[in-house]
Order: C-alpha cells, then sequence, then structure tokens
C-alpha cells in the first residue's frame, strides 16, 4: 500500500506468520514495456490470478501512491459518521450496489454475520455519468476521488493492454470493454474492519471471487487471505495471508476476465478474516477499485482472429446476456446463498514457451 511512513503508523505484519508469496511486478518497467515483465504479468495472471504491482521508483507509481494515501484519509472521516448519519446512503442491493453497506447485512460461511463496512462509491457518479448523492465528506472531495479513479483506471488500462498483447487479442480489446466513458458497475470500495475481541474472532468477509474485471486494492494491514489453488476452502490451513507491502497494490482479477477468456486467465478465491498479531487489535481500513465491464457488455468468450482463446467446443454453448444481467443473477444467487463460488480459470495453453505456469509459493512473512 501507499508508504512506508502510512504503514509506520500501525503495529507490524508479524514475522511467524506463513504467508503467499505473490509475484511482485513493476509498474515503471509495464509502463515501458518491457518484455519480460509483461511475460511475468500474463503468468501471474493464469497461475494464481493475483500479483503485488510496486509504484514505487517512478513519477507516475509515485503520484498514484499519494492518491491512495488520501482516500485512507478519505475513508476515515466517512466512518467518523458514525451508523445513523451513513445508514442515510445504505444500499440497496438489488437495485444498486453503491453506497453503505452494514456490518452484518451479508453472511459468512456458518451463516453468522459478517464483520465489515463498506461505502461503495460509482464510477459513474464520479464522472458525471449520473448523478447519486453521498455524505458531505465524500462530495467535499470530489475533485480528488474522480482523479484517483482515473489513475486507477488508467492503470488498468496498462494491465489489459499487456494481457491482449499476451492473449492475441486486438490491441485496445479489453479496455474496449470497460470504458469509463459508459455506464457500468464500477465502484471505489471504502471497507472498514472493526478488530475483533481476542476469544470471538472470526472470518470478517466471507470467501469470495471478484465478479469484474480487475482490482486494484491497497491494504496496510493483514487480514486478507487467498485460498491456495487445489486445496480445500473447508480446511482452514488452505487460508493464507498476504502480506501487505509499501508501496505496493494487491491486483486481483476477477470471474468476467475468465469468461472472457475461456478460463485461460483465473480468478481466485479470497477473504478476509482478522488481522495476525498485534495487528488484530486495530480497526483495518481498506481501499478497492473494483471494475466492472460497460452495462451492456457481452460476456461470451473472446475467441476468433489469432487470439489464443479457444473456440467453443462442440456442444459448449456461451452466454448471450450482457454484463449487467449476468452481474445481477450472480449477486442474487450470492445473497440467497446459492452461489457455488469456487476459484476459476488457469486453463493450460498450448504454447511451447507458455505452457508451464510455477506452483504459488508460501513463505515466512519479512
Ligand atoms: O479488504 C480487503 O482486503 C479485500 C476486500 C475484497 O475482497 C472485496 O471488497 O471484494
Ligand atoms: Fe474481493
Amino acid at each position: 500500500m501507499p508508504t512506508q511512513a502510512y504503514f509506520d503508523k500501525y503495529p507490524s505484519f508479524p514475522s511467524d506468520v506463513s504467508v503467499v508469496k505473490l509475484p511482485r511486478l513493476s509498474f515503471a518497467k509495464l509502463l515501458a514495456q518491457e518484455e519480460g515483465e509483461s511475460d511475468a504479468l500474463f503468468e501471474a495472471c493464469r497461475a494464481i490470478g493475483f500479483f503485488l504491482l510496486d509504484f514505487r521508483c517512478c513519477p507516475e507509481g509515485e503520484a498514484f501512491l499519494e492518491k491512495a494515501e488520501t482516500m485512507f484519509d478519505i475513508n476515515q472521516e466517512v466512518y467518523a459518521l458514525g451508523f445513523d448519519e451513513l445508514m442515510q446512503y445504505a444500499y440497496r442491493p438489488s437495485h444498486s450496489l453503491f453506497g453503505y453497506k452494514c456490518i452484518g447485512d451479508s453472511k459468512i460461511e456458518d451463516n453468522k454475520p459478517d464483520r465489515h463496512e463498506f461505502y461503495n462509491i460509482s464510477q459513474d457518479d464520479m464522472t458525471g455519468i449520473s448523478k447519486l448523492s453521498n455524505p458531505p465528506c465524500i462530495e467535499a472531495h470530489r475533485p480528488g476521488v474522480k482523479a484517483y479513479i482515473e489513475q486507477a483506471y488508467s492503470i488498468v488500462s496498462l494491465i489489459c493492454s499487456h494481457l491482449d498483447t499476451q492473449l492475441r487479442l486486438t490491441p485496445g480489446t479489453l479496455a474496449s470493454l470497460q470504458p469509463m466513458s459508459l455506464s457500468s458497475g464500477t465502484a471505489l470500495r471504502m471497507l472498514r474492519y472493526p478488530s475483533q475481541p481476542v476469544g470471538d474472532r472470526r472470518t470478517s468477509l466471507r470467501g469470495h471471487t471478484d465478479l469484474g474485471t480487475l482490482t486494484i486494492l491497497f491494504n496496510i494491514t493483514g487480514g486478507l487471505q487467498l485460498l491456495l489453488p487445489g486445496t480445500d476452502p473447508r480446511d482452514e490451513s488452505s487460508w493464507v495471508y498476504v502480506q501487505p507491502v509499501p508501496g505496493c497494490a494487491i491486483v486481483g482479477l476477477g470471474d468476467t476476465m475468465v469468461q472472457w477468456s475461456a478460463g485461460i486467465l483465473r480468478s481466485n478465491m479470497h477473504r478476509v478474516t482478522f488481522a495476525p498479531g498485534e495487528q488484530g487489535e486495530v480497526t483495518r481500513y481498506s481501499l478497492a477499485y473494483l471494475v466492472r465491464p460497460y452495462s451492456e457488455a457481452p460476456m461470451k468468450r473472446l475467441s476468433g482472429g489469432n487470439s489464443l482463446i479457444p473456440e467453443l467446443e462442440e456442444g459448449e454453448e456461451d452466454t448471450t446476456i450482457n454484463a449487467r444481467e449476468w452481474e445481477a443473477r450472480r449477486v442474487a444467487a450470492l445473497r440467497k446463498g446459492q452461489d457455488n463460488t469456487r476459484s476459476k480459470g488457469g486453463r493450460e495453453i498450448k504454447l511451447e514457451d507458455k505452457n508451464k505456469v510455477s506452483a504459488v509459493i508460501v513463505g515466512r512473512a519479512e
């Protein structure tokens, strides 16, 4: 996440905890179109569907980190408003996912209430495509929030341009399905997780995959865990912490990328639980930019032409519904507990040099 100075405000991540060693990619190298970095990006997107993106050491990256810190300051201002005020902006799931979700509104695995709250700011609202009403502290920061979203979107476009090349799609294909200029469910989500009492700690946000295309996540304290590929979600040892790194975002792929790539790219199950060690004693704030396709975007695979994405096999059918309908069905199923969520994608591709993906490494925190 943001800079070391921001991390220093919190207890440090304990060194005796196992963590997933996510690939760490350099934003500067991706910007400079370095081929090796592009290949490493593709491999991360297929092997685990998560990677760290290091923004340090280049002016554009440092500017993004500064903006992210401002978003964390706004996050704290939002929750300082308190429950009664925030409930005036409550989200209405079957109608709209923008606004405030209170603690306990959704369930964790054993049907107990969750332990997180969030405020979803609509990208369309910030760019002027639509107009929603937000608490005064968000309204007062509209230009800053919009600037954050614009830069986050440009980073998403950069990642997509590398994935276009890797998947041998026409340049611009992936970004054209999620332009900022068209209405979408894209949100900047400000999350808050109160510290949990010792002796009564549990999952705060249940295991899930993100629905959209890409998520740019900033964490300061731990709590985020990934389900190791090929393991059983009911087994606690299958869930491993991600250690937040100063100057780095945690980037994850969502189900839409799996859908468009016919399973070449991967969306991995993740959840949030209490932070390890002393970090468990402080309130956890987190910031997620969750990108969705434009509402009318097709959800079918991007095969054809030179693309690496396989054509449908005999008897296979592709979806004909658009992104808005697809998301609505998924959200409804999730809320009814009918969604049998699992990690998806990561299928083999028939290319000599690209066929092997490295195993996910678990090691000690640093
Ligand atoms: O707060 C976090 O670290 C993760 C949040 C998340 O997974 C989500 O909002 O989809
Ligand atoms: Fe998520």
